[in-house]
């Protein structure tokens, strides 16, 4: 007689995103900043560009918008540095983070967690859009595709927790559902936060810690 054997069903992390797992801990992780080393690769773009040009070395950097702190520098510098994050190749070349990408394989894997990378397009999206999804793609393969949120409000996505370098995000909800863990990064590094808020120095950092905190509340 012949018996047909079910092999179990992978987790659901890994087979696809088909929608939610009830009571998951649900955890959005930013790109730029977080992920993906955009500032990094804005100062080397911009030092091969425009190699005569002052410029803000990643140790002086303050402020989210590396934009504007160059206009601050001198009022045409800012569209020369707008010119070398949206040229083409650029979000596709970005380095990962250290540690981001192991981090981010393992907590898709963790049990009762679901992850999505959450990230703003520059207005400018033309180049941009294509290339992160094809980073993603690249860097952390086809499951983290399926959970790729792409949104200019984050406030208005629904989660446990969103790991995001920007100190301040605000959008159209007043009450966003996420604790934002400011994810240290050379603009954010001397801001103080208030209490209760919460930081990660960086993938080295104790993320599992911050995750499990949030289950038990
Ligand atoms: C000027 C400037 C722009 N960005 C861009 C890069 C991304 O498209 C978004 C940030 O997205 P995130 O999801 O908030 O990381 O804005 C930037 O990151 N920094 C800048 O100085
Ligand atoms: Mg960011």
């Amino acid at each position: 007689m012949l018996m047909h054997i079910q092999a179990p069903p992978p987790p659901a992390a890994l087979s696809g995103y088909a929608g939610g797992m009830a009571g998951a801990l649900r955890v959005l992780v930013d790109m730029d900043g977080v992920v993906a080393d955009f500032e990094g690769a804005v100062l080397r773009g911009f030092s091969a560009r425009f190699p005569a040009e002052p410029r803000v070395e990643l140790a002086a950097r303050s402020g989210f918008s590396v934009r504007e702190q160059y206009r601050g520098l001198r009022q045409d510098l800012a569209a020369k540095v707008a010119s070398v994050y949206e040229s083409p190749g650029f979000f596709l070349g970005l380095d990962p983070i250290p540690g981001a990408l192991e981090a981010l394989q393992e907590m898709i894997r963790m049990q009762d967690t679901e992850v999505f990378i959450c990230t703003s397009p520059l207005r400018n999206y033309e180049h941009c859009i294509l290339e992160k999804y094809k980073w993603v793609e690249k860097h952390l393969g086809p499951e983290f595709v399926d959970r790729i949120i792409l949104t200019r409000d984050k406030t208005v996505v629904s989660a446990d927790l969103l790991f995001d370098d920007k100190d301040t995000i605000t959008g159209a909800e007043p009450n966003p559902s996420w604790e934002h863990i400011l994810f240290t990064c050379c603009h954010n590094r001397h801001i103080q936060l208030q209490a209760p808020r919460r930081r990660l120095l960086s993938w080295a950092d104790n993320w599992k810690g911050i995750l499990e905190s949030k289950r038990r509340q």
